[in-house]
């Protein structure tokens, strides 16, 4: 019996498994000795002992198998945030995850960790040194941080003792790390078709960004204090690097390690700004016609010129958080993983 219950405390399923920051977590979670299956929407790759289940979340049918026998959940799925589809992050991010609360309240899983976001806070003005206690955005940015905020309530509220079911959320920040997917491709795409040029605004505002190693270690740690007694119980967690950095400076070491020039000309942020908005709004009206992606978004401008860096002072004391990757290791090892994004290859 004391083997079975062992057994079935190291079963855990990934759902967004085969994402940028699920598919770390499942490596690292195969290291640590867990079981691992990942449901996903695509399959991106093979590994040996996990067992891969393809659905969508918002099937509650299709996630009942993945579901059989798992005691533990971490929820990382969520459509890329760079779109623009409301219905989407909607029924992904909201419906998905009422599904996905009521999937697993079924199957009698005890723990389910939510990969939520710290921007949930953020309205596209300076956040310094931020704690989990500041409220909600009341302008949430995009539809993406409107609904990781749905999102994250809901999970949050799910937590209940009495039913043996327990929730936690993490909150990182501008994950970076190999295979990511959008940071580092974006900012090559952007050098490469000469855009990089320009510092948005004077270039010492301080932004989080997270190693994707240091994101994995905050998921397990918050699963591993995951009890009844825990004060981390129905609580959000920031995990950041903790080591704040110059929004320009981290993109200037990226650009400069992959061999091309670091931004140099400063443009005021809120002429950018001004023109951000109105080529996101030229997009929106001229859709049924033709379709273009401006580069500068205006959540991309609000990201690149205002501070927003977060306190895990509440990780430190509650779970006994601690980056295991410092940031200047994290950019080497970023930038020696794309040796195909390198300048003239
Ligand atoms: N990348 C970043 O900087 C940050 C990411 N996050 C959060 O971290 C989580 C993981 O993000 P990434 O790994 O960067 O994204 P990703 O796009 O690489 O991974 C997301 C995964 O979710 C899957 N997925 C999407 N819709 C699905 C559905 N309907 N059913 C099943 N699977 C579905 C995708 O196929 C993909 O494999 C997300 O929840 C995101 O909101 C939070 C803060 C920062
Ligand atoms: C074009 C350039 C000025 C900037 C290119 C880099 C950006 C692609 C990234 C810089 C900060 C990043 C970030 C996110 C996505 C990629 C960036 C905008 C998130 C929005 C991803 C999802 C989140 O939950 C928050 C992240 C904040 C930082």
């Amino acid at each position: 019996m004391a083997t079975r219950v062992r057994h079935r405390n190291k079963r855990c399923t990934v759902i967004g498994g085969s994402g940028f920051l699920g598919r770390h977590l499942v490596e690292k979670l195969l290291e640590r000795g867990y079981s691992v299956s990942v449901f996903d929407i695509c399959e991106n790759f093979e590994l040996p002992g996990v067992i891969f289940h393809q659905g969508d979340l918002c099937d509650k049918q299709a996630l009942f198998p993945a579901l059989k026998d798992v005691s533990l959940v971490f929820h990382c799925a969520s459509p890329a945030p760079g779109s623009d589809n409301r219905g989407l992050f909607e029924r992904v991010n909201i419906q998905g995850t009422r599904t996905v609360i009521q999937a697993c309240l079924e199957a009698g899983v005890e723990k389910l960790v939510l990969t939520s976001s710290a921007s949930v806070v953020f309205e596209g003005t300076d956040i310094k040194n931020g704690r989990e206690d500041l409220p909600y955005a009341k302008k949430p940015i995009d539809y993406y941080t409107e609904t990781k905020i749905e999102q994250e309530k809901l999970v949050l509220k799910a937590c209940d003792k009495g039913k043996g079911f327990l929730t936690v959320a993490i909150r990182p920040h501008g994950i970076f790390g190999p295979r990511d997917p959008q940071l580092v491709p974006i900012l090559v795409d952007t050098a490469r078709r000469g855009k990089m040029k320009f510092i948005i605004g004077n270039g010492t505002n301080l932004v989080d960004f997270t190693f994707v190693e240091n994101v994995v270690h905050g998921h397990i740690l918050a699963a591993e204090h995951l009890r009844a007694d825990s004060p981390i119980c129905g609580k959000p967690y920031h995990i950041t690097n903790d080591e704040p950095i110059r929004f320009w400076d981290f993109m200037s070491e990226v650009l400069v390690g992959l061999g091309y020039d670091p931004p140099r000309y400063h443009l005021p942020y809120m002429l950018v700004y001004g023109l951000a908005l109105f080529l996101w709004l030229l997009a929106l009206i001229l859709r049924p016609l033709v379709s273009f992606k401006p580069t500068f978004t205006p959540m991309r401008v609000a990201l690149a010129g205002t501070h927003h860096y977060y306190s895990c002072e509440r990780a430190k004391q509650d779970m006994g958080y601690k980056p295991v990757v410092s940031l200047k290791e994290g950019i080497d090892r970023t930038v020696q993983s794309y040796p195909h994004l390198r300048q003239g290859s």
